[in-house]
């Protein structure tokens, strides 16, 4: 029974309906498959704007069913394969760069095929680079850069080699020159929005870093490592609410070490601090995996046993009793033996923490009175 896990920030999301079958529930698998729908709706539109070029009779009827094909085709398979998950058996499961050279690829087709309104293909193209920035390296939009230069200056040069009225040479090198202008204005933005994403990320991290540690300081006691009073609170809480709810049964031992007092006086308080430790650690391990031992405060402990009856959660104690006995505790040149007290409750019916810790502790003076080194079940 372990304290409250710190939050993950991925948590999958529960949708219904259309959502649910478009968008998986794997976190990031859903961010890429979203990714990918928005570059796939402007796909779409731009598929738009090529039947309105073609119903204008700007561009061939043909060029643009062909176009608009193989636009649809390329985005549905991309996102198929990235909703299905196929695509994570790639280093980048995005996609993000055979996206972008399809599309460019694409533009570039188009761009032959739309005589007059061809310049708005050169808008989608800085579009589809602003896509890879956000997802690639400097060095990689650099490239697929030079790979949409490349493809255009050859759309360009068929451009005006069959079509010299629509598309004059210098129209098609003034569109080259600002598009390899325009190249490196991209590069830039790719390289600060990469610094601005790893400063985000080394932020996230020191924020996690510190809320664990947040996390850690509330919930656990600095000196043994154990839960502490406000954890062991909200734990036995919870246990209560869900003996009552399930009928489940439920143990507590408020344990004390025996004359502690007296080893602080003898030996110092640095000595008294390595006893406490040591009974958290050695002790401690001893307890099993469904129960919490937590420091109640000073040399006082609380064991928590849910789901056992009082004989048993007796000799559980009893158990703890037994080892501390028998350990050394070792502090510089002496070695020190000690002994616990224990009272042991069950939850009643009803039973508050609050009385259920009082009838621990009232069995824990009867313990202490018939001698110490005594656990005293009631
Ligand atoms: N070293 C150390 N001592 C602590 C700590 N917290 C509480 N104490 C000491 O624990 C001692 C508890 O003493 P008492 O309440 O008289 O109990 P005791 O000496 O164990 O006697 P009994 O409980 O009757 O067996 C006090 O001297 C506290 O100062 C701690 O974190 N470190």
């Amino acid at each position: 029974m372990d304290s409250l896990p710190p939050s993950s920030p991925l948590k999958p999301t529960h949708r219904s309906g259309w959502a649910a079958w478009l968008l998986p529930q794997d976190a990031k698998r859903r961010l890429r498959t979203e990714q990918t729908a928005v570059a796939g709706l402007f796909s779409i539109a731009s598929i738009g704007f090529l039947q309105y070029a073609g119903w204008a009779g700007y561009a061939s009827q043909l060029a643009v069913q062909l176009w608009s094909l193989v636009t649809l085709g390329g985005s549905a398979g991309f996102f198929l394969a990235i909703r299905s998950g196929w695509s994570e058996r790639f280093k980048d499961p995005s996609l993000t760069i055979a996206q972008m050279v399809y599309a460019i690829s694409a533009c570039a087709m188009a761009y032959m095929h739309t005589g007059p309104v061809r310049g708005a293909l050169v808008t989608l193209l800085m579009v589809v680079m602003m896509f890879g920035m956000f997802a690639l390296s400097t060095r990689r939009v650099l490239a697929v850069g030079l790979f949409a230069l490349a493809v255009f200056a050859l759309a360009m040069t068929v451009s005006a080699y069959r079509q010299p009225q629509v598309a004059p040479a210098a129209v098609e090198w003034g569109h080259f020159i600002m598009l390899a202008l325009a190249m490196p204005a991209v590069a830039v933005l790719a390289e600060r929005l990469k610094r601005l994403r790893r400063r985000l990320q080394d932020q996230k991290r020191e924020l996690r870093q510190a809320l664990d540690e947040i996390h850690q300081m509330a919930t656990h006691d600095s000196l043994t490592g154990l839960v502490n009073r406000r954890c062991l609170d909200e734990l036995l809480k919870k246990e209560i609410r869900r003996s009552a709810r399930s009928g489940a049964r439920l143990c507590l031992a408020l344990i004390d070490l025996d004359h502690f007092k007296r080893i602080n006086d003898q030996h110092g308080h640095a000595c008294g601090d390595e006893v406490l430790r040591a009974f958290a650690r050695d002790v401690g391990q001893k307890v099993r995996i469904t129960d919490a031992l937590g420091r109640w405060g000073g040399e006082e402990f609380v064991l928590l046993m849910p789901d056992v009856d009082l004989p048993r959660a007796r000799a559980g104690a009893e158990r703890l009793r037994r080892e501390l006995e028998q350990l050394a505790i070792v502090h510089g040149t002496t070695t020190i033996h000690v002994t616990l007290s224990a009272g042991v409750v069950e939850l009643q019916d009803g039973e508050t923490a609050e009385a259920l810790v009082n009838r621990a502790d009232q069995a824990l003076y009867e313990a202490k009175s018939r001698g110490r080194n005594t656990v005293l079940a009631r």
